[in-house]
């Protein structure tokens, strides 16, 4: 699994923090920036991210800002995206069982390191139970323009 990997400066830490994550867990990424805490507009860093996993450059992407709300809801206006902002294991997981959400985003300023990491698993161990899910899911699809 290849995941895309983004933060603006608000996330910077904490996306620093995931990377080393995930390289002890032996799974690939791409980091798409920012590469320090100066500040920068986080709808261009999700917009990288949304636009690698749209086009399936990346099977999935994280995204931090400092809420995670930002990056969520410009990664959503990506056709293709499903971004969540989860700051809780049980949502991370039913993000991928029912929704199928290819981008997870957080907080750098709403969690903690040791609570993201375990976020961050969750995600990336889950998948899609499809069966009723798979109609409703559809149906956001309809909804982009
Ligand atoms: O977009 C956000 C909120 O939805 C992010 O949390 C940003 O990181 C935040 O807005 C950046 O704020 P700053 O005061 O410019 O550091």
């Amino acid at each position: 699994m290849l995941v895309a990997i983004g933060s603006d400066h608000g996330g910077f830490r904490l996306k620093e923090d995931i990377k080393q994550y995930l390289t002890e867990k032996g799974i690939e990424f791409q980091d798409f920036g920012t590469h320090s805490t100066v500040s920068v507009d986080y709808p261009d860093i999700s917009r990288s991210v949304a636009e690698a996993v749209a086009g399936a450059k990346c099977d999935r992407g994280i995204i931090i800002c400092g809420t995670g709300i930002g990056v969520c809801i410009a990664a959503n206006k990506v056709k293709g995206i499903r971004a969540a902002l989860c700051h809780d294991t049980y949502s991370a997981q039913m993000s991928r069982e029912h929704n199928n959400a290819n981008i997870l985003t957080m907080g750098e300023r709403v969690i903690g390191f040791g609570l993201a990491r375990a976020i961050v698993d969750k995600w990336l161990a889950a998948e899609f139970a499809g069966g009723r899910h798979e109609k409703r899911v559809c149906k956001i699809a309809d909804l982009e323009i």
